[in-house]
């Protein structure tokens, strides 16, 4: 009896919530040398039994080079294969998008070091979910669909309304405010394409205001020592307009593909790119928000990706 008794007490979320209050997020869970990961990151089979990608077969998500965007001549081709992508794919990667390879190895660095401070540092920014300022914490997922996920993220929100830039942790405080200058710039040409892709003059989807709503996301993926028991970040589609994504070279995210999931492989230099949910609905269907998700990394170098969501509303 004291047995069963001990399973039947067992609360997955009250133990969550003792890691969440304990702050030391999942890289600090991870670094303890775990070799088993608690119940409440465990995922029901039919999540994890899915993990394998079909990429051989599809191909991968198209690349796209941006050198000659602005060349009279050869910007129509650009346009041809930028709206291509979005509309079969809802996802491309871009080279030669105008922001030096060394910015973006700059921004990757300056977040794994904020990820990489001691847990007493990084807490003091630990809260959970708000719609502006800063937010550090981890298993974001747990609140909203009762699922813990096995990454850590670092939010700063830049509209509408701002984090001061003090609260921005110090350690990568210069790289995100000057990252949001980068990152605009990239939505912006995109959107200029995507929306001549539709037929429409550049400035349209751009006038939309779509960037009413930013905010960029950081997040660490850490070694997990049972990955196929629990996924990095559960599948959805962005709200928004577009997402700009810019990664380290540690592979995980997939993105659905007809029945199948297909694996984004992160190439130095690119930036990713996704449709959102309101781009969706202002091109009429056209261009497509497509689901995503991101595998529980099994290396032992942490996966960071940093994203700028540009909202509409
Ligand atoms: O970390 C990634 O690569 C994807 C993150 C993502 O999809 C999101 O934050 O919406
Ligand atoms: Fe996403």
């Amino acid at each position: 009896m004291a047995a069963g008794g001990e399973t039947l007490s067992y609360d997955p979320m009250e133990e969550a919530k003792e890691f969440d209050n304990s702050k030391i997020g999942v890289k600090g869970l991870s670094e303890s040398g775990i070799t088993t990961i608690p119940k409440f990151f465990v995922h029901p089979p039919e999540v994890v039994s899915n993990h394998k990608s079909s990429t051989a077969s599809a191909g991968g998500i198209p690349l796209i080079d941006l050198s000659d965007a602005k060349s009279e001549l050869h910007r129509p081709k650009i346009v041809q294969q930028i709206s291509d992508a979005a509309r079969t794919w809802g996802f491309f990667q871009l080279i030669n998008h105008g922001i030096p390879v060394s910015k973006l190895d700059e921004t990757i660095a300056a977040y794994r070091a904020f990820f990489d401070q001691p847990t007493e540092v990084k807490m003091n920014h630990y809260r959970r979910e708000e719609s502006h300022g800063v937010l550090y914490a981890s298993n974001n997922d747990l609140y909203r669909s009762k699922m813990a996920t096995w990454h850590d993220t670092l939010q700063v929100w830049m509209s509408p309304e701002p984090a001061k830039v003090e609260d921005i942790p110090e350690v990568c405080r210069k790289e995100v405010v000057e990252w949001e200058v980068h990152a605009n710039m990239v939505a912006e040409t995109v959107l200029g394409l995507l929306c001549e892709g539709l037929g429409l003059e550049a400035e349209k989807l751009k006038n939309m205001g779509y960037t009413k709503t930013r905010a960029i996301v950081g997040h660490c993926y850490p070694y997990c020592p049972q990955p196929d028991l629990t996924i990095g970040l559960s599948s959805h589609s962005d709200y928004g307009m577009v997402t700009v994504l810019l990664q380290n070279e540690v592979p995980g995210l997939q993105i659905k593909h007809g029945d199948g999931w297909v694996d984004v492989i992160p190439m130095h230099g690119t930036l990713t790119i996704n449709v959102g949910d309101t781009l969706q609905i202002v091109s009429n269907g056209e261009y497509k928000s497509v689901e995503h998700r991101v595998l529980a990394n099994p290396l032992k170098e942490p996966r960071i990706s940093i994203i700028e969501f540009f909202n509409a509303g």
